[in-house]
């Protein structure tokens, strides 16, 4: 008598980009689904993407719509790769067809840092000087420190995080925004000099959380990258991604998030400001986290009737696209 014949579980394959933080986050994910599911392989296919070879045009100036995630979605579509691992903040609202978001896994913390040259060591962002020259390419932090700080100079800054700092250590700047979780993930804590706190400016939707992309219709993969989601940070996270959603137009907008979430409770707070830092729009709703969705978009609804559909109305027209 032969023995049934079983196939061997298929190898499960991990589409990741290839910039430092991008492969730390993704070990962290082949590492964590090795751990729960021992008798599984899972192989890492590491990629560059659009957004990792333009690196002298602004951020702003090009959009970001899948500028770090369609390679990687190609991928999936075309079945070369199984699921992508993002840092959820570049994954776009919109998602191709076929593809969905399937796990979105415990946030770090979500806030931006202000990391300082030495001659600045003893300053805040509040004490900084008069013309002082911040580096960011983010319009939302942009627009927000310029609100809140328009005697400083800002400039644009682009290349990876290793890049940024050797500039800001240069000289090309007094300080630079960062992501708190980036320098984190790579170990670059003690870089960290001041964490911003919202009241002085709101985070990047999706900011410090990992977003695992993969096929709509694989549940095998579906059920696999399950065991990493962390539900109050998914319910946050839907809740910021459904109000960037409703509100954007195609491009790269300066839009912030708070959200807080105590049990059932889920907190949103949003703001769209003008490029100029002069206009401002901000406010909170609250609700149950099951309806983190609605509460997105009935957020961004409320903006826009307080004055975000001009401002976003003016960048569209300015930027492009
Ligand atoms: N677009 C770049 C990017 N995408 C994710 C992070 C940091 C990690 C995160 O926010 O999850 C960064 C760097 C930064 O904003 O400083």
């Amino acid at each position: 008598m032969s023995p049934a014949v079983s196939s061997p579980p298929r190898i499960i394959r991990i589409a990741s980009r290839k910039s430092q933080l991008a492969l730390v986050q993704t070990y962290w994910v082949q590492e964590q689904l090795q751990k729960h599911f021992p008798d599984r392989s899972f192989e890492v296919h590491a990629m560059s993407t659009q957004g990792d070879k333009i690196l002298d045009v602004a951020l702003a100036k090009i959009g970001d719509k899948g500028l770090f995630t369609k390679e990687l979605e190609l991928g999936m579509i075309n079945k070369e790769t199984d699921f992508a691992v993002h840092s959820l903040k570049d994954l776009p609202t919109r998602l191709p067809e076929g593809l969905i978001l399937g796990c979105v896994t415990e946030r770090e913390n979500p806030a931006d840092a202000l990391v300082v040259h030495e001659k600045f060591k003893d300053k805040q962002l509040e004490t900084l000087p008069e013309g002082a020259v911040v580096g960011t390419s983010s319009l939302r932090r942009l627009a927000q420190l310029r609100h809140r700080f328009p005697y400083l100079t800002f400039k644009d800054i682009r290349g990876n995080l290793n890049t940024r700092l050797a500039k800001l250590d240069a000289g090309e700047f007094d300080a630079i925004i960062l992501a708190v979780a980036g320098l984190q993930r790579l170990g670059m804590s003690d870089r960290i000099h001041q964490v911003i706190p919202s009241e002085i400016s709101l985070h990047a939707v999706g900011q410090g959380a990992l977003g695992i992309e993969c096929r709509a219709d694989d549940t095998e993969v579906l059920s696999l990258i399950k065991v990493l989601e962390h539900t109050p940070t998914a319910q946050r996270c839907y809740a910021e991604r459904a109000f960037l959603r409703e509100l954007e137009g195609g491009c790269q907008v300066p839009i912030g998030v708070n959200t807080v979430i105590e049990g059932e409770q889920l907190t949103l707070t949003g703001v769209v400001a003008s490029l100029d830092g002069q206009r401002l729009v901000k406010d909170t709703i609250t609700g149950n986290a099951n309806d983190a969705e609605q509460m997105g978009t009935q957020l961004a609804q409320k903006l826009r009737q307080q004055g975000a559909a001009e401002i976003l109305a003016e960048i569209f027209a300015e930027v492009g696209r």
